[in-house]
Order: structure tokens, then C-alpha cells, then sequence
């Protein structure tokens, strides 16, 4: 666990800046549930204003205040943008609060903290996950736009974001969208030449070079993992949704071709390259694959999705591509349609619901049926024929086949509100948002369930066809997502306290 003395924290501001009490607020509804703990939509009693409250979660920081909160308060302070979250201020709370667990160490009197944010009505996640949702051309470009807008901002002031996902994207009902969540963002200094940790970014916007073992890096890694999320909201659903590292990787090499030091010079150099080492080329079909999306958004994304760092399309220069400036221009934020909140949290909250209402329903089902298999034969005569091929083939789900490896709902097949229309002409062939991993406790698009950053286990069983064989695919001694200091006694350092990680390098 990192822990910053507090002589180190080299946050001035912040004691005068935390003196009010959470109390200024009433929180009304839990919006948000991540790494950090719960955020809040909430009101200030004084004015009114709505604001969005994250706690930041104590329970592992028994000696100090986390590094990574540290850094988020630290970087969004120096970081003002309308493309942005706006940090508004630290509140505190001096005693237990209602809505939290004992304490496990028995220290009742512990106090909280929590990050005031300006609020904002969506996450990218949860608005393309209402049902029903359409995004227009014109919409995708608008908010791509505001994307790239920000993340310039971040990459001029040297601040790498490393966490650019959905969820991540807050989208307010003037169409703003802001970048949020920057507990993994760290200062980066322009020649590269700091070693950085590379158990950063959720595993399926991770880019190629992190994956490789590189620890020198820069804006790119960034870039990565907004071609991934453009190629979304073309496609309609994730495009590299691997389960772990080793298949990560191949799903990427899958699409954009096996490195070699022909198109990415110096890539057999770095650390964990010859483990991964694809025992067959494959030739990049990034083009073919993607062949429905349009001319201009093509290019970009080629651009994007460019496996050696050094030759993808910064920020700046993706603003200046073609795709911004031809028909359907982006549309002025303002003229966004205004749509009903919608968080990840809790789109995921009501998809469980409906969930939980479908096993209900399936169950009352199952309870008639068994009645009525139970009454007298009398009473079965005329259906008896019928009775008995339904006991020998029972349709599941009223007729409908089970998803294989899918619990009995929605995710594994379209649901009638996420079809080909909800994306613009061009996108989204397939029709289905609705990732089979969302959801399940390992689903890739959000807080909790997302792929993890380094969740998956180390020694991964990729059965992709490029990469090197199964198996024990990290270096033995050092495999990457394990027993390095970074992840010290735990090979799964973002499921449990990311802060864990900056042990190591940064
Ligand atoms: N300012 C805000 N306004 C509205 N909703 C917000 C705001 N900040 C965060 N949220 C919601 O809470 C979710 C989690 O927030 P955030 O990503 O900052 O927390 P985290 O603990 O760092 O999460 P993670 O584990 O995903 O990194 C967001 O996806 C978003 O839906």
C-alpha cells in the first residue's frame, strides 16, 4: 500500500481548501461506485448546486491519505478546461457516517474525505447503454472532438490521463463532455526517459506498448485508448474486449497485424516482446475489418490504432484530420438532445433489476408448470402429448435457446432497444452494444466489472492466433503482472486498491 507522509504531500492548498464539512451537502442519490468508493449526486444546502461527491475510500490507508487521490487533487488543481472535470473543493466529514461499513480496524471515529465536482448528467458508458440510444454522425464527431479538445489540454500540461474509458467520459445535457477520473494520471516529462509503470489503462483500451512491458512512454499510450473508444462508437460495441493480457494482445494483432521491426522499429527490444514473440505473421486488415465505417473516419482510426507509439496521430493533429472538417460537420454541443441521467452505475443497477425480474418470471413459470404437471391425469388429457414432449426438450426461457457461458439474461444477445439503428449509417454492423463480459463481474467497459488492470490472471490461456504459445507467456521470475514490486503479494492490483501499484514505478 502507497502511503505519502504528510510532510510529502506538498498540498498546500489543501487543509484551508477541506475545511468545510460534507454536512454543506445532502446527498441525494448514488451515482458512481469505483476504485475509490461511492460518489453522490448531491445538493449544497446553501445555494442549491448540484454537485457530484466521490469519497475517497480509506479502509486500506490505515497510516496516511492515498497517493493516488494525492494525485488526482494534485493534477486536476493545476488543469483548467472546459473539456475537464472541474474539482471544486475537499470536504471532510469528522465522524463515522451513516452510510458507511464499520471500520476494520474498530476505529469508529475515522473520518471521511470527499472530491466536490461540478456535476455531470452521463457518463459515455451509461448514456450508450439507455435503451433506444441513437448516436448521430454528427454527435460522434461532437464528441469526439470535445475529446480530443481535453486530452490535448492534458498532453500540452504534461499531465498522461492513463484511464481514458466510457466511464471515464461525463457527458452534461449541454453536451459537454469532460474528461474525469484522474487517479491514474501522472506528470510526464517530454523526452520519455522516466521509467512508468505499466499496469495502467483498463486492459481493452490498453495499447500494445503497455502490453509489451514498455515503461518509457508518453501521450500515446492515450491515444491508444481513444481510437479504441472512436472504433466504439462506430462499431457499436468494444473492439478489443480481450479477457486477459496475452489475449488482449492478440485480439489487437488479430486486427492491426503482428508487430515487427519493419513497422515499429525497436519493438523486439522491449521487455516482454520475445514472450509474446506471434509465431506466424498476420497482415494488418484494420481497413477491411472496419470497411462499413466512412472514408474519413477510417483514416483517423488508422491513425489511432497504429501499433508503434511513435507513429500514431497525436491529439493536435487528429483534431486537424479531414473527419472534423467534412459533412455532417460535428454539431455545437447545445443542440445535443437532453436525455434522462444515465451513469454506468446505474444503467448496470437496472439491468440487474431487470435481471433479477426475469429469474422471478422464469421461476413463476417453472412453479406453474410443475403444478400442472402435478394434476390429476384427468386434467392432463388433450395436452398430454404436448405435456410430454415439453418435459422431454424443455424450452428455456419460454422457447428461447440459453445463451451458452451467459447467466440467463440479456447480455450474450441483443436486446431489443440496442439494434443496427442505434448507431449512425455506417456503424455498428452488428447491432449488439451489449458486451458478454459486462456485467458478469469481469465486463470491460466500467468501473468494477471492466477488464481489469492486471486483474486477469498473468500466465493467460490466449488461444489467439498470432501470439506466441499458450501459456506462460510472461517472462518466468518476472511476470509482469505479478510479482513485480509493483503488485507485491497480489497479481490483481486494480481489483482491490490501485494504489497498491505505485510502489513501483510511476
Ligand atoms: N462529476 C461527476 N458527475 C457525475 N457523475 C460522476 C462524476 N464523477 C464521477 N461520476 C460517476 O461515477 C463513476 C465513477 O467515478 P470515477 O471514475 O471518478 O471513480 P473511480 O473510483 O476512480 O472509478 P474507477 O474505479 O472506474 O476508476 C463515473 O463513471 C461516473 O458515472
Amino acid at each position: 500500500m502507497a502511503i505519502a507522509a504528510p510532510e510529502q504531500l506538498n498540498i498546500t492548498e489543501i487543509p484551508a481548501w477541506g475545511s468545510r464539512s460534507v454536512d454543506c451537502f445532502e446527498k441525494l442519490e448514488q451515482i458512481g461506485e469505483g476504485t475509490y468508493g461511492q460518489v453522490y449526486m448531491a445538493r449544497e444546502i446553501k445555494t442549491g448546486e448540484i454537485v457530484a461527491l466521490k469519497k475517497i475510500r480509506m479502509d486500506n490507508e490505515r497510516e496516511g491519505f492515498p497517493i493516488t487521490a494525492i494525485r488526482e487533487i494534485k493534477i486536476l488543481k493545476k488543469l483548467h478546461h472546459e473539456n475537464v472535470i472541474k474539482l471544486k473543493e475537499i470536504v471532510t466529514s469528522t465522524g463515522p457516517e451513516k452510510d458507511e461499513p464499520p471500520a476494520p480496524d474498530g476505529n469508529k471515529y475515522r473520518g471521511g474525505i470527499y472530491m466536490v465536482f461540478e456535476y455531470m448528467d452521463h457518463d459515455l458508458t451509461g448514456l450508450a447503454d439507455r435503451p433506444g440510444m441513437r448516436f448521430s454522425v454528427a454527435q460522434i464527431k461532437c464528441y469526439m472532438r470535445q475529446l480530443l479538445t481535453g486530452l490535448h489540454y492534458c498532453h500540452v500540461n504534461q499531465v498522461l490521463h492513463r484511464d481514458i474509458k466510457g466511464s471515464n467520459l461525463l457527458i452534461d445535457n449541454e453536451g459537454n463532455l469532460k474528461l474525469a477520473d484522474f487517479g491514474l494520471a501522472r506528470s510526464f516529462s517530454s523526452d520519455h526517459n522516466a521509467n512508468l509503470t505499466n499496469r495502467v489503462i483498463t486492459l481493452w483500451y490498453r495499447p500494445p506498448e503497455l502490453l509489451l512491458g514498455t515503461t518509457k512512454y508518453g501521450p500515446a499510450v492515450d491515444m491508444w485508448s481513444v481510437g479504441c473508444i472512436f472504433a466504439e462508437l462506430l462499431n457499436g460495441k468494444p473492439v478489443f474486449p480481450g479477457k486477459d493480457e496475452p489475449e488482449q494482445l492478440n485480439k489487437i494483432f488479430d486486427i492491426c497485424g503482428t508487430p515487427s521491426e519493419e513497422i515499429w522499429p525497436g519493438v523486439s527490444k522491449i521487455p516482454w516482446y520475445n514472450n509474446f514473440k506471434p509465431s506466424r505473421v498476420i497482415k494488418r486488415r484494420l481497413r477491411e475489418h472496419f470497411r462499413h465505417f466512412d472514408r474519413h473516419a477510417l483514416d483517423l482510426l488508422d491513425k489511432m490504432l497504429t501499433l508503434d507509439p511513435s507513429q500514431r496521430i497525436s491529439a493536435k493533429d487528429a483534431l486537424d484530420a479531414e473527419y472534423f472538417w467534412t459533412d455532417p460537420l460535428p454539431c455545437d454541443p447545445k443542440s445535443l438532445p437532453k436525455y434522462e441521467s444515465s451513469h454506468e452505475f446505474q444503467t448496470k443497477k437496472k439491468r440487474q433489476q431487470q435481471r433479477q425480474h426475469e429469474e422471478n418470471s422464469k421461476r413463476q413459470k417453472q412453479q406453474h408448470n410443475q403444478q400442472h404437471s402435478r394434476l390429476p391425469p384427468i386434467q392432463q388429457s388433450g395436452h398430454a402429448h404436448a405435456q410430454m414432449r415439453v418435459g422431454q426438450n424443455p424450452p428455456a426461457h419460454g422457447g428461447q435457446p440459453q445463451v451458452a457461458g451467459v447467466p440467463g439474461h440479456h447480455y450474450g444477445k441483443p436486446r431489443p432497444s440496442a439494434g443496427p439503428g442505434r448507431y449512425p449509417p455506417g456503424g455498428n454492423p452488428s447491432g449488439n452494444y451489449n458486451h458478454p463480459n459486462r456485467g458478469q463481474g469481469s465486463g470491460g467497459y466500467g468501473t468494477g466489472p471492466c477488464p481489469p488492470q492486471g486483474r486477469a490472471p498473468p500466465y493467460g490461456s490466449s488461444s489467439m492466433p498470432g501470439a506466441a504459445p499458450r501459456g506462460p507467456n510472461y517472462p518466468h521470475g518476472a511476470p509482469p503482472y505479478g510479482t513485480s514490486a509493483a503488485g507485491r503479494g497480489s497479481s490483481n492490483i486494480m481489483s482491490g486498491n490501485r494504489n497498491q501499484q505505485y510502489n513501483w514505478q510511476q
